[in-house]
């Protein structure tokens, strides 16, 4: 079974304006509302191709119920921890470029924490945590690190999309795959990474640290996959940014959904960069038909 987990989940409140000027009355074209955090976007792209998830985490107030609502709408399995604070509200202003709020979020107690934690535990060798996310002010940064040592002790798999401290913590438990973007690659090694090169040489290094696939997302410059084995860079197809919310999250999902059903790493890589792209390429997140579209024009070529 495979299950996501936001600690942090989101409504992303999407307003498009003609442009925005700091310090006026802005008025908006349109609105939209969608719900956000990377484990949520992760189950709701793998839903759209064919892969089942149960989302865990934490949701409050009436936002958990408008998300809570939404994912059952589209028949996707949730399991969420109450809190008593409203799940957050993010901003995506969209004037031709892209500007984000992410809202702190709600305060999560102590014995909400070790409610989850009580979920998780139940997990067992077979199951697939992914764990994508920021974690709460409110929580400990090793947070991450604790639910991969259970998955692990547990034999289950754990798949990570987080920022520096808490990525670094959990490398030990040997994730399967991590996804982070090019700059959280650098900020994990305190430098720049700019080149697939650069994405490369230090994504072996995460490799040689225990983390058996790693995939470095380089927005419109395509990803770079590296493992024991291989190393393999994807061009993307060029076509018309609209909206790059949720496509790193598509990576992971379109990964899962492949691997776990055909078990092949650089078809996963495939899929997984296309359903990226194909996120980046339309206003939501990606349907199958728009991911499967894309498949043939992703550029697989294997340099290391
Ligand atoms: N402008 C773009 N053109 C084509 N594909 C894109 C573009 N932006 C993002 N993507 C796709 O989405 C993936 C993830 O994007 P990226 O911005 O690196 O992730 P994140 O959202 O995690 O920062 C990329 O690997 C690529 O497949
Ligand atoms: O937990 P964070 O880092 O604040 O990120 C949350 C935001 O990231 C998203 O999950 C999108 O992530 P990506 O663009 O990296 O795929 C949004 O839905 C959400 O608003």
């Amino acid at each position: 079974m495979i299950y996501t987990c936001t600690l942090n989940p989101s409504i992303d409140y999407f307003i498009q304006l003609e442009e925005f000027q700091l310090g006026s009355l802005n008025r908006s074209k349109e609105t939209q509302l969608f719900p956000g955090g990377k484990g949520i976007n992760v189950s709701r792209v793998a839903k759209r191709l064919g892969t089942e998830s149960t989302a865990l985490g934490f949701a409050g107030g009436f936002t958990g119920d408008f998300l809570k609502n939404f994912l059952q709408s589209e028949s996707i399995a949730a399991d969420f921890v109450e809190v008593l604070d409203n799940t957050r509200i993010n901003v995506k202003l969209k004037t031709g470029m892209e500007t984000e709020i992410n809202a702190s979020g709600p305060i999560i107690t102590g014995e909400q924490q070790e409610q989850l934690i009580s979920k998780i535990n139940q997990l067992e060798k077979g199951d697939l945590l992914v764990l994508a996310g920021s974690i709460p002010s409110s929580m400990p940064l090793t947070f991450y690190s604790k639910l991969s040592e259970i998955c692990k002790n547990a034999g289950a798999e754990t798949v990570i999309d987080t920022t520096s401290p808490a990525l670094e913590e959990t490398l030990q438990f040997e994730p399967l795959l991590i996804k982070p973007n090019h700059h959280e690659l650098g900020e994990l090694f305190h430098t720049k990474v700019s080149t697939v090169n650069e994405a490369a040489y230090f994504g072996k290094r995460l490799i040689s640290l225990g983390v058996r696939n790693v995939i470095v997302s380089m927005a419109g410059e395509g990803a770079v996959f590296i493992n024991q084995d291989q190393v393999l860079k994807a061009a993307v197809p060029k076509g018309i940014l609209k909206n790059s919310v949720g496509a790193g999250d598509s990576v992971v999902a379109g990964f899962l959904a492949s691997y776990t059903k055909f078990g092949d790493y650089e078809e996963a890589f495939r899929a997984g960069t296309a359903a990226g792209s194909a996120t980046a390429f339309s206003h939501d997140l990606c349907t199958k038909e728009e991911a499967e579209k894309l498949l043939e024009q992703v550029k697989i070529e294997k340099i290391g």
